[in-house]
């Protein structure tokens, strides 16, 4: 099944830069807030370099937060039959989200391990997951929660275990200002739960290169 963003014919707009938009987000409204946001800092929204930025940024958090208007069960729908009851792990999965509480930038990897209870998705598709998960305000362990629970409820995996590390830039470029700090979450359901050695086994795949 394709989601409206793969076909691009959602009752969306395609913007001049390519960037779908889904209906839900309104436009003209972030316009206004960024405009007065420039005034508030002390900038003059109508000087020549910043006449198009309050359009520009709408486009640009449309396509930040494109995964609030998606769906990422969509991507698991499309499993297969395989006899394979054995670790699947998709490593190093880059993404760039953004963190609820200030609005900047976290981004780092993710890695998804899982083993199969009969069905098995095309490895793509964690990756698709993802993307469209990663494209929400969020913080890094929900994320990670809510990418493991996905595969758990779709998938009715044996086990899933989903390990994230991120830099946050609000960590990084203001507040504390510590460049180089990487946040590490984890999320292990079923036998990566109970099971300790299937929990090293995937760890060790994760890390061990
Ligand atoms: N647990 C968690 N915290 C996050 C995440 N992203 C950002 N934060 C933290 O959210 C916290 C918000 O703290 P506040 O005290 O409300 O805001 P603040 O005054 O801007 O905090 P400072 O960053 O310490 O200057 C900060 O400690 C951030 O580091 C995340 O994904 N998970
Ligand atoms: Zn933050």
């Amino acid at each position: 099944m394709q989601t409206p963003s793969e076909t691009g014919s959602l009752d969306g707009e395609a913007t001049s830069t390519n960037v779908h938009v889904p209906s839900e987000v309104d436009l003209p409204r972030i316009e206004k807030a960024v405009r007065e946001i420039l005034a508030a800092v002390g900038e003059d929204p109508d000087r020549e370099g910043l006449l198009e930025t309050p359009a520009r940024v709408a486009r640009m958090y449309a396509e930040l937060f494109s995964g609030l208007h998606d769906d990422p069960r969509a991507h698991l729908q499309k499993f297969f039959t395989e006899k394979y009851d054995e670790l699947v792990l998709v490593r190093d999965i880059s993404f760039n989200s953004m963190c609820e509480h200030h609005m900047l930038p976290f981004s780092g990897k993710a890695h998804i391990g899982y083993v199969p209870n009969g069905r098995v998705v095309g490895l793509s598709k964690l990756a698709r997951v993802v993307e469209v998960v990663s494209k929400r305000p969020q913080v890094q362990e929900r994320m990670t929660e809510t990418i493991a629970n996905l595969l758990i409820e779709e998938l009715d995996v044996k086990g899933v275990a989903v390990v994230i590390e991120a830099t946050h830039s609000c960590m990084t470029i203001r507040g504390v200002r510590k460049p180089g700090s990487l946040c590490v979450t984890s999320a292990m359901k079923g036998l990566f739960r109970s099971n300790h050695s299937s929990r090293s086994e995937v760890m060790n795949l994760i890390y061990g290169g």
